[in-house]
């Protein structure tokens, strides 16, 4: 038996820093809003839609989630979306978040950049206020578009550059390294954002080095890929450069066959700065605490290790170092 019971891992203090607010939308809200917006959708119940949530890749997850976003219209959809978030991380003790979200893939449909941020916005200041959960937010350009248009999007969170920390990068990954962002990473830079990317999930190690050199990130989204470079493995531990691990998505997208084969506790104890979440939570079977449980499961995760890991979110996390030190203390106090 495990030393650690579900109790345990939902009351331990967790900080998440790899979320898609769009890939939190459960298929209840989803249903919600088509009603409420009139938007078609193409499933009759929740059983339905989560009979169609198999996938064998990136793409095919991909094809689904930018279309279960079109049920997001008006801007209390945004709040809504963002607010069911925070009271799930509320119900799971993460005391901090840094969520992303796509605005290209609504702007695409007409919808205003500030409708989007705004409805978003609005969710994250309540969360602060009655749930006491801060959060930074980061601004995700579609990498399967083109530069040209991710500096468009830039253009337009110019007038809301108060209410973002940094931007990223996601979607399809293959046939799209970082260096195609490079001039507008460097643009977001210059403006004051920190920066971040998926890279090395279903991408080869090289779109590391690349996201790293030359979009210079802070903080690494997936990386998994990272094991099988043997020079990029020795220099993300002495950098400690965190990793954004999400092990339930990973299994998912078959980007592991199966959980017993995930690296992440390979690599934390080989000193790199991993850390856990979940991506697209209401697509992939589950919240922070579940994802902690898989790794429980499957790879016989120890209390101290579980700590080891939030310690490195709460590192690897864009907030003051104050705000960092009383997480710490929290997180050292948990028994
Ligand atoms: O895991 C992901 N990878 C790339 N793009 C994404 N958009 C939502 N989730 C993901
Ligand atoms: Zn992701």
């Amino acid at each position: 038996m495990s030393e650690i019971n579900f109790d345990w891992l939902n009351a331990l203090p967790k900080v998440e820093l790899h979320l898609h607010l769009e890939g939190s939308l459960e298929p209840e809200l989803m249903f919600t809003l088509a009603k409420r917006n009139n938007v078609k959708i193409p499933f009759t119940s929740v059983e339905q839609i989560k009979e169609a949530y198999q996938f064998n890749n990136l793409q095919d997850f991909l094809d689904i989630y930018y279309q279960g976003a079109d049920v997001l219209v008006v801007e209390q959809d945004f709040y809504d979306l963002t607010w069911a978030y925070l009271l799930k991380c509320q119900q799971q003790n993460v005391l901090h978040v840094e969520p992303f979200f796509d605005p290209q893939t609504h702007t695409a449909r007409g919808i205003d950049f500030s409708t989007i941020i705004d409805g978003i916005n609005r969710a994250l200041v309540d969360g602060r206020e009655k749930l006491g959960i801060s959060s930074e937010l980061i601004l995700c350009f579609l990498r399967h578009l083109s530069e040209d248009d991710a500096f468009i999007t830039l253009q337009q969170a110019i007038p809301h550059l108060d209410k973002i920390k940094a931007v990223g990068l996601d979607s399809s990954e293959k046939g799209h390294p970082p260096e195609k962002f490079s001039r507008v990473f460097a643009k977001a830079r210059e403006l004051g954002l920190l920066t971040v990317a998926h890279a090395g999930e279903e991408g080869p190690a090289e779109y590391i080095w690349t996201a790293l050199n030359d979009l210079k990130v802070s903080r690494v989204d997936h990386g998994v890929s990272a094991i099988f470079d043997k020079a990029l493995m020795e220099y993300l531990i002495a950098a400690q450069m965190p990793l954004t691990i999400c092990p339930l998505s990973n299994t998912k997208l078959k980007v592991f066959a199966d959980m017993s084969e995930h690296t992440i506790l390979q690599m934390l104890e080989l000193g790199v700065c991993v850390t856990v979440n979940s991506d697209d939570p209401a697509y992939f079977g589950g919240y922070m605490t579940e994802n902690f449980v898989v790794l429980r499961d499957s790879l016989a995760m120890t209390k101290a290790q579980a700590k080891r890991l939030v310690s490195n979110s709460i590192k690897g996390s864009f907030t003051s170092l104050e705000y960092k030190n009383t997480m710490q203390q929290q997180l050292a106090d948990y028994r």
